[in-house]
């Protein structure tokens, strides 16, 4: 028998993985899981000082979402159903790798396996793919003010570091399924029969 889809959406800040992750789980009727952000209290400190404030964020982070994620295994995917996401739980040593350093990210590291290596994986990721003019056009959309002046070349890093990172993961967990959306050129959000192919692909591949 097949799994059921555990669908995650990824991509960098402001790709639209919350935008996409809502239509899908709409779309198929599915739960959604959906990133806390608003009530992060770390957030805006650490993009005034990112020296400061990178640990507790990243370990905010990493407690919530691990937290969401046993939730979920044992409302979901225990009992055969389905969820859709807005995050995979590996972006977490993403930012960590790109945010963390010597002794504080080999502790993180060992947190971040202890705390997460037997939690459910989704089997789908839909990878919105994105350039630094998109995910800055958006950010600007999107409107929160501290993330109005996010530096370019953290962007840029990041939007390097999903890539190696989504290789990582063909290569690794071949039983996961990966869609790369073109999220510079589909607009899923103005263009209905963009979504569609999305919503087509995901379909072919349950
Ligand atoms: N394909 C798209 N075309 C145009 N605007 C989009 C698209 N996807 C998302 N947006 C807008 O961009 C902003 C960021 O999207 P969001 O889903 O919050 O991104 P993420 O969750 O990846 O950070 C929001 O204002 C959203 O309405
Ligand atoms: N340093 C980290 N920042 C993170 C992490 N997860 C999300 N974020 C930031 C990026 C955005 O400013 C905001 C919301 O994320 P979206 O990707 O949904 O735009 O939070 C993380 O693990 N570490």
């Amino acid at each position: 028998m097949k799994p059921s889809p555990f669908i995650a959406v990824e991509g960098a800040i402001g790709a639209g993985k919350t935008t996409l992750a809502t239509m899908l789980a709409k779309r198929f009727d599915f739960p959604l899981l959906k990133e806390i952000v608003e009530e992060n209290p770390f957030l805006d400190k650490f993009y005034q000082n990112s020296g400061d404030w990178s640990f507790q964020l990243e370990m905010f982070f990493l407690c919530n979402r691990y937290k969401q994620l046993e939730d979920t295994a044992l409302k979901f995917v225990s009992r055969r159903e389905p969820v859709v996401s807005d995050y995979h739980i590996y972006k977490n040593l993403i930012f960590a790798q790109r945010t963390l350093k010597g002794a504080q990210l080999d502790k993180y590291r060992k947190i971040y396996h202890l705390l997460t290596d037997d939690l459910p994986k989704p089997n789908f990721i839909v990878f919105i793919q994105a350039d630094l003019a998109t995910l800055q056009q958006r950010i600007a959309k999107r409107g929160r003010s501290f993330e109005q002046d996010i530096d370019p070349g953290y962007l840029e890093q990041l939007i390097e570091d999903y890539e190696t990172a989504m290789a990582h993961i063909k290569a690794n967990e071949p039983e996961t399924v990966v869609i790369t959306v073109d999220g510079n050129a589909m607009d899923f959000v103005e263009h209905p029969d963009h979504f569609e192919q999305i919503v087509a692909e995901i379909k072919e591949r349950m």
